[in-house]
Parts: structure tokens; sequence; C-alpha cells
């Protein structure tokens, strides 16, 4: 049911037909507080036409509006104030929810249309950074949220398994390499030798020349270069794998850049058909002065391809396999050049579905303030904070239920989910400061707060024997209003998150749904036994679904009980 609607049907009939509905739809607002109703109209807006004063319109407008559908409607100044029927709409909003359960705001606006997301991305032979954690936790609630509106998605792991840091890896290996010692510990020890060979080409730049030399033979193919390479890239994928599982997220493809290498050829042969091409100093570019962009670097002085051609050759390659209806990139704001070049390039090979192609960019995360790079060798082992987030769970489940017979289980859930949960109520371009012992607390703005009142509610159901019908589900109790608003708002918060590839409009409304019924529990007493009861617990069976599928959307488990 769409109240606004009715609202704005209302005052149109009201002035027999003075404006459009779709005037005043978009003019109807939500007032500040419930005390001003539910809805209002800026009646000022008619004050021209009519050569009235804006109050005497108000005034007017309320009597002769049908009042039947409303609790009262009543004249605030220049405006129109409307209080709903709250019996009404609560019978209404839950019985949808109850009959629609975990498929409530489903929609299919999406249209079957495939959507590739590149997500998380990480580079072989460095341990996954928080960046890459970005990455991959907003992808997949991205997917989950394109999912759930009719879109068909497609997470695309684009490993970072091939380019010049290669040529740079092996020549550390050469130098200072065992392979006991890289079995032992694989991305541990490759990171160290990536970060000693930064070091070290400081003062001898000869090594550069060789690790471009082993870039060289990788490309072409070389038997040695080839089988270090495939080695590096299986031990890191099992360390990535690893964390995936962890985090609960999996992928339909692990296509990395090195599956684009015999696949760069036609995009080269492309460009010079359309003579895109143009010599710079031996390497081969494409103009963007137009787009006020740098030039694209296609082809370097040795022949080497670069991470832009790769990226070329894998948008038309997803172009052929899913004939997308948009293309997501979620990579950090630190690439958005990037992703203008490739767009300004496809469109010049006269490629218009480069205008699909959406790059959803995100800010950085700092540990204590500080920016976290590879090079420097000041990683965050992203396996480490998360075990550290699911002890600390666990310390908090142990003081609260110390008789919880999968307390093990739930502490994983709960440690994850408020990594995850941390990571995502933040807006994807702010930065944000990552504190652990902030991040898992039980109450504040955190993932376990909002999974421990789901927790909660379940536990009062489980109080009481009385079957929740979808019969005498009318709660006049004002305490109740505005969580009953808050899941009547999910299916448009929903396609809010969508439209504009921001999980953290789901975050931020599961924590107000959250605060609004412990609010609510906290001033009513739910399990009397009186002829609202059955309402009552609909109203929390019915935040208990849609808490869970508002974690659920984000990749964040809901336990029955913490
Ligand atoms: N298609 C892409 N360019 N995806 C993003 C790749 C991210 C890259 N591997 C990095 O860690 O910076």
């Amino acid at each position: 049911m769409d109240y606004k609607k009715q609202v704005a049907q209302s005052i149109v009939s009201a002035l027999d037909g003075q404006l459009e509905e779709q005037v005043v739809y978009e003019k109807v607002e939500v007032p500040k507080t419930s005390k001003m109703g539910d809805f209002a109209f800026p009646a000022f807006i008619l004050a021209k036409t009519l050569h009235k004063a804006p109050q005497m319109i108000a005034a007017d407008l309320v009597k002769n509006i049908n009042q039947e559908n409303y609790e009262k409607v009543e004249a605030a100044g220049p405006y129109v104030n409307f209080f709903l029927d709250k019996s009404k709409f609560s019978l209404e909003t839950l019985q949808t929810v109850l009959t629609e359960k975990d498929h409530f705001g489903d929609a299919t606006v999406g249209n079957n249309g495939k959507v590739p997301i590149d997500m998380s991305s990480p580079n072989i032979a460095k341990p996954i950074s928080m960046g890459h954690l970005r990455s991959t936790v907003i992808g997949n609630a991205l997917a989950n949220l394109l999912a759930k509106t009719g879109y068909q998605p497609v997470k695309i792991n684009h490993l970072g398994d091939w380019g010049t840091q290669f040529g740079k890896l092996i020549e550390a290996y050469k130098l200072w390499g065992s392979e006991e010692a890289v079995k032992a510990d694989p991305i541990n020890k490759l990171l160290e030798y990536y970060v000693r060979f930064h070091k070290e080409d400081k003062e001898h730049p000869e090594l550069d020349d060789e690790a471009r030399k082993w870039f060289k033979k990788l490309e072409d193919g070389d038997e040695e270069a080839t089988k270090l390479w495939q080695w590096f890239r299986s031990v890191s994928l099992d360390s990535f794998k690893h964390i995936y599982d962890k985090l609960g997220i999996t992928f339909d493809s692990y296509k990395g850049e090195a599956f684009y290498n015999d696949k760069m050829d036609e995009v080269v042969q492309i460009l010079e058909d359309k003579h895109l091409l143009k010599e710079s100093q031996g390497a081969e570019i494409v103009d963007l002065d137009k787009y006020n962009l740098n030039p694209a670097l296609i082809k370097k002085t040795d022949g080497a391809t670069l991470y832009i051609t790769r990226d070329l050759a894998a948008a038309i390659y997803r172009k052929r396999t899913y004939d997308f209806s948009q293309s997501l990139y979620v990579v950090g704001a630190e690439q958005i050049n990037h992703f203008k070049q490739l767009k300004a390039v496809l469109k010049e090979m006269g490629f218009d579905w480069s205008d699909d192609i959406h790059h959803i960019p995100f800010g950085l995360i700092t540990l204590n303030g500080k920016k976290l790079s590879t090079r420097s060798g000041r990683v965050v082992l992203l396996d480490k904070v998360l075990d550290d987030a699911i002890d600390l769970a666990k310390q908090q489940i142990q003081a609260k239920n110390p008789d919880l017979a999968n307390a093990d289980e739930v502490a994983h859930e709960v440690g994850v989910g408020a990594v995850i949960f941390h990571d995502l109520k933040n807006e994807r371009m702010n930065s944000f400061d990552f504190d652990l012992n902030e991040v898992v607390r039980f109450e504040g703005e955190t993932g376990p707060y909002v999974q421990y009142t789901r927790a909660r509610a379940e536990s009062i159901l489980r109080k009481t024997d009385h079957q929740v019908t979808v019969d005498g589900l009318k709660l006049a109790d004002p305490n109740a209003w505005d969580t009953l608003k808050q899941l009547q708002n999910f299916p448009d918060t929903i396609l809010r998150a969508v439209k504009e590839y921001e999980p953290s409009i789901i975050a931020k409304y599961s924590l107000h749904l959250a605060k609004s019924f412990n609010q609510y529990y906290a001033n009513s007493k739910v399990l009397v036994k009186d002829d609202q009861l059955n309402a009552r617990l609909a109203l929390v069976k019915s935040v208990s679904i849609v808490l869970k599928s508002s974690l659920n959307l984000l990749g964040v488990q809901s336990p029955e009980e913490m």
C-alpha cells in the first residue's frame, strides 16, 4: 500500500483536479516528527494560483478532504498534516510481512538483466587487504540487493594475477627465496620478498631491469617463469579462499587478469583499425584529450601490455558472455581515473554499452588514523582481524548467555558479521577508522546490536505458546507506530539502496528498526493475554523477519539465539 499516493489522491479530489496527482505526490512531505502527522502537504504552493493566504488554503483543504481514511487531518499554519489510521495501517503492514516473509520487499525492476560485479579482485602473492575486504563485502551486498530486485548478478573475482609485479616477484624469489620457506608460510614469505625488492631497488635500479625481463619472459610463455607464476598463484588463491570461506562469500567466476592474455591482440587490432593508437616515446597510447583525461597507455615500449589493456579485453568479454544490462566495478576511489579512461576508450572504440559500465568507488579504511599500504609492509592481515573479532564475540556471548549450546558457531556469525556490518554501515565513499573493540560491541550502532535485537524478538516468541495468525492485526498502540512505519518502508528502502549502489542505506535502516523495536518493547507489555496479544506478537514476528532479511542482504548471518 502506497500511503503517500493515498494522501496525494485525497488532496487532488479535495482540490477538484486543480493540480495533477503527480505534482501533488512530489510535494507531499514526511514531517520531522510524527507529532506533526505522517505526511504533510505545503498548501502555500497554491497561494499564487488561488490568490488566497496560505493558512486559508490549508484550512479550506481540510474541510474538503474526505477524512474517512485517516485518524485525523488538520491544518497547521500553511501546512495540511495527515495522520494515518493506525489500526488499518498495522493490519495491512503486518499482514503483508507475515504472508510474504523472506520475500517481503522483493521487486522486479531488474527485468532479469544480468549484472557482472567485479569485486574483491586481490593481487596474487600479496595478502588480501582491508581495501579488498571493502570491495568484497560491498560487492556481495550489492549482488544480494540486485538479486532481490529482479536482476541476475554475476560475482566476478578479477584476480590481479598478471602484470609487471610478477617480474619483480620472480626476480626477488630467484635472489633471496627458498622453496621450503614459501611452502611453510606462502603469502607472508612472498610479501617479504616483494617488500625487500622495493627496498633494494632504490639503491640498485638494475633490479628493475631484471624484473622487466622476467615479466617479458612470462608474457612470452617461458617455462621457468610460467611455473613459478602458477605456483605463486595457486598458494595465494588457497589463502584467499580461506578468507572468503570465513566471510561466507562465494564467487561465480575467478577469471583474473591473466585470463585475458590471449584476448588482447583483438583489442589492439580494433584500436588500430579505428586509428586510435598513437605512438608516444615508443609506447602505444590512446589520446583522451577530448574527455579531459590523460592518455591511456595500451602497450609499453617493450611491447608488454598493461592493466587497462586487460580491462578493455575483460569488458568486451563480459559484454559478449553476459549481454549485461549494466556492468559494475567495486574498486577503491583511487582508481576513479582508470575507470573513466576505460569507459572513454570503449566509447572511442564504438561500444555504446560503455555507458552501462559503472565504477562503484569507495573510501579508505584507516587503522588508528594511518593509511594502509602493501609496499611499506604495513598490512593488516584480514584473517587475523576476523579471528580477533570472533574471539571478542565469544567473550561477550559467554558473559551474556553461558549456556548457549552452539556458542562457537554463533561467535563466528557475530564476530564476522560485526566486521562486515561495520564496513557497510559507512557510506561507501566515506573513509573510516577501524577499531575492533568498537566494531564488536553489542550496544550502539553495530551489527551485533541488530543481531541481538533479532534474537531477542525470537526469544519473546519462544516464551509463549500463542501461534501468530494473520487475523486480528489491529495495533492501535502509539508506541508501536514508529516500528510499524519502518516495516512498511522496507521495500522502498531496498529500491533506494539499489539505485544508489549504497548498502549503508540498508545497514542504517536495520539500526533504526532495531532501535525503534527495542523502545517499543521497553514501553509495552507484549505478552499480556488481552485482545491485542496476536497483533503484538505479529509485530514481533514481523520485526524478526525484516531484521533477518536486512542482515542477510548485507551478507550478515542472523543467529536465532545469542
Ligand atoms: N577490473 C578491475 N580493474 N578490477 C579491480 C582490480 C583491482 C586490483 N587487483 C587492485 O588490487 O588494485
